[in-house]
């Protein structure tokens, strides 16, 4: 079976992005890391794939598989890529979409340039819904690892994620510490790790090991965590310059009950088409 794709990055986090309105395919998750394989596949940290919405008033459903084929509810540098890729190909002619994701709807606004603004959301707090082991919400947990004991925020932003206070990302034990947070027994779902030095109010910089994916060099849904996390700690403002290996995301978060807004970049890297039958 031929399927078109499209190959494309938000900020160095990399996608192989299906329309499976036009197209058709069924993809489990063997299939889904064999195209992941950076080696003997196409190689990208996120599968999205394009479906038709199942409820009304919606535009999209916008589905993210991480390259080891477990299927996940949020991605965000996806979903400004999501919103260049159904306008790049004639999906749409709207500049504001309403998308279905598995964690809720979001909205998307795209510019004449590559550049989308999403509105993620509410942050989601307490333990239930990270989901994480704990009692209560708290703005930071004690969490055991390898020995030591590390302040996390637990938030999720429709998937979930832990965020800890390093002094220098460029030092920070990421692929020590992150595969051991990132399969901690008390985040049931596992999780992804933020490791985050704050730089002044209005700038942090940022490295994200993920979930199923391993270090990326941005995340936005991180970024957005993040910025959560330091607001709740009073270390930041409300509009906060993220600085991922892989550039720049501008995060707004205004109030305690407001949703979060990211603003980056999109790039299409390259049309191709794959045979399925070659990775299966
Ligand atoms: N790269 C993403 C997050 C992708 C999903 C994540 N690995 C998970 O398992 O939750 C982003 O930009 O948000």
């Amino acid at each position: 079976m031929r399927l078109e794709f499209t190959k494309m990055h938000g900020l160095g986090n990399d996608f192989l992005v299906l329309d499976l309105i036009t197209q058709r395919a069924r993809l489990d998750a063997a299939v889904i890391r064999r195209l992941a394989d950076r080696n003997f596949g196409i190689g990208f940290d996120q599968l999205l794939v394009v479906e038709a919405p199942q409820q009304p008033e919606v535009d999209f459903r916008y589905r993210i598989f991480n390259a080891d084929g477990s299927e996940v509810s949020q991605c965000g540098n996806g979903a400004r890529c999501f919103a260049r890729f159904v306008r790049d190909r004639r999906l749409t002619r709207k500049e504001r979409l309403r998308v279905e994701t598995a964690s809720g709807i979001i909205e998307l606004q795209i510019d004449g340039k590559g550049w989308v603004t999403v509105d993620m959301g509410k942050p989601r707090l307490t333990p239930a819904e990270v989901p994480f082991d704990a009692a209560e919400t708290a703005v930071e947990y004690a969490l055991e690892v390898a020995g030591r004991t590390l302040q996390v925020a637990a938030v999720s932003m429709g998937n979930p994620h832990a965020v800890l206070r390093v002094d220098s990302v460029a030092t920070a034990p990421v692929a020590e510490l992150g595969p051991l947070i990132e399969s901690h027994p008390r985040f049931p779902a596992r999780v992804n790790a933020g490791f985050m030095e704050v730089v002044n109010r209005r700038e942090i910089r940022l490295r994200v090991f993920e979930r199923g994916t391993g270090e990326t060099l941005a995340c936005g849904t991180g970024a957005c965590a993040a910025v959560v996390a330091g607001i709740r700690w009073g270390l930041l403002d409300r509009r906060v310059t993220v600085h991922l290996p892989g550039g720049d995301l501008d995060i707004s978060w205004p109030a305690d009950d407001a949703s979060v807004r990211m603003t980056g970049p999109t790039a299409r890297v390259y049309d191709g088409v794959l045979r399925l039958g070659d990775f299966s």
